[in-house]
């Protein structure tokens, strides 16, 4: 599907969709226990995968109940061997939490996903499997999926860099409290994506599982049980939600956009709020009403890094690409490692909308332009992030903009376009 977005306002009020990182290790949290219910999830391609995944280890989640509710049955502590591969299709969460997972049972899993996935780096997540005595194998030696991974491993050491992704250590955490021993992660490198492991420890704690930070990274005691009695409820997703604040600040005339269902959390991503404030936008969060209201301003340019916050880079660069002046974004080399290169994906894409955009491999700078965005076809990249950020650079772009391959908002935000065009967006669909 193609959306051709013509540069129009937009206002009113719109709900944030539950968040992917929550619902990913609540319904594998609840796979690890003797089941448990998990409310207001996000049900997406992406977590739709972990799901089959805690099914494939012998769990089961009854979907019967809608969007609203998933009743997760748990494989209780060790996982079973799967009858088939597990298929994490686009997602990376999937596939890291997984893996570790898989290296606690007695046989063999092997893993695989679509192109993009199978081209993204799982090494050094591979190579921590073996410091615990586990097999951890790429069948192409190449540190990418397909992954072969077993050994029914019983916890011990490892040593892991943190700057290609948080998501090993939170796997290896979630799989750490059920081995006999435990696990104690020692980070080689400095953390990138930090708040993400926040997220895990605050879900650990919710399903009654202690694990802390260390000197030197991480630890997870052995032999704990995953246990949850009462619903566990998905708060709203704050990086779905910086591309309806960005709509709200590019876009939302005077009354502006108002996102429901930002509650606070431990996630990296409600810095988008501190970004719009810092660029110049009339932005307010009502933490006690999980409000957030924002109105179109002038925005500036600013330098932003985005070590704990990858996922907001095509946000922010759209955000650059509207604003007066330079826009810095730095420290941003791990958002090369997403479902496509973000970083050269949104220099190529933006330009194509008529910015001035240069890229260095740990940075990228969307140059002040006075002229306006103009309207022209752009690609998708197969990658959801890239398609709401484009889709909010639409908004205007002067004429109209097409967006390739808008399909993708399936992985994360299935009723982004829903969302947009309820507060006045022009937008169409069309099936190619
Ligand atoms: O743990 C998570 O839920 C995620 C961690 C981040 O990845 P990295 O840790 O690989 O940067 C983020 O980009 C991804 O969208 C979700
Ligand atoms: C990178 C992302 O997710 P994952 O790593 O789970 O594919 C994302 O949602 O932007």
């Amino acid at each position: 599907m193609d959306v051709e977005v013509t540069r129009s306002q937009v206002g009113g009020h719109s709900r944030a969709p539950p968040s992917k990182s929550y619902t990913h290790r609540a319904v594998l949290a609840a796979g690890y226990s003797d089941g448990a219910t998990v409310a207001d999830p996000l049900v997406s391609a992406d977590t739709r995968a972990t799901m089959r995944a805690v099914e494939a280890f012998g769990g089961h989640v009854d979907r019967e109940t809608g969007d609203r509710r998933l009743d997760v049955e748990g494989f209780d502590g060790r996982p079973g061997v799967p009858a088939d591969v597990i298929d994490c299709a686009n997602s990376g969460t999937t596939m890291r939490l997984v893996t570790a997972c898989a290296a606690l049972a007695d046989g063999l899993t092997v893993l695989t996903g679509d192109d993009s996935l199978r081209s993204r780096p799982q090494g050094p997540l591979l190579d921590a499997v073996e410091q615990l005595g586990g097999r951890g194998e790429s069948t192409r030696d190449n540190g990418q999926a397909p992954l072969v991974v077993g050994g029914g491993v019983d916890g011990g050491t490892v040593s892991i860099p943190g700057d290609v992704s948080s998501q090993y250590i939170t796997a290896l955490l979630m799989a750490g409290a059920v081995t006999d021993t435990g696990v104690t992660v020692d980070l080689e490198t400095e953390l990138k994506s930090a708040p993400y492991v926040d997220i895990t420890l605050e879900v650990l704690t919710e399903f009654g599982i202690e694990a802390t930070e260390t000197a030197d990274g991480y630890r997870v005691p052995g032999g704990q049980t995953y246990d949850r009695t009462e619903a566990y409820a998905v708060p709203g997703d704050f990086s779905s939600m910086s591309y309806l604040l960005a709509a709200g600040a590019v876009a939302g005339g005077d009354d502006g956009v108002v996102v429901e269902g930002a509650r606070p959390s431990a996630q990296g991503d409600s810095a988008i709020v501190d970004v719009l404030e810092r660029m110049g936008a009339d932005v307010a969060w009502d933490r006690a009403a999980g409000e957030i209201t924002v109105r179109e301003s002038a925005l500036s340019g600013i330098e932003v890094a985005v070590d704990d916050t990858p996922d907001l880079l095509p946000t922010i660069a759209v955000l650059g690409a509207v604003a007066d002046g330079d826009t810095r974004i730095v420290d941003c080399e791990h958002v090369r490692y997403k479902e496509t290169d973000r970083v050269r994906a949104m220099a190529t894409e933006l330009e194509k909308l008529g910015a001035e955009v240069s890229e260095e491999r740990d940075t990228l700078t969307v140059h002040g332009n006075d002229s306006r965005l103009r309207g022209a076809t752009v690609a998708g990249h197969d990658d959801h992030r890239i398609v709401m950020a484009l889709s909010v650079a639409g908004l205007v772009a002067e004429g109209t903009t097409t967006v390739e391959g808008a399909d993708h908002v399936d992985v994360s935000f299935p009723g982004f376009f829903d969302a947009l065009y309820d507060l006045g967006a022009e937008l169409e669909k069309h099936e190619r």
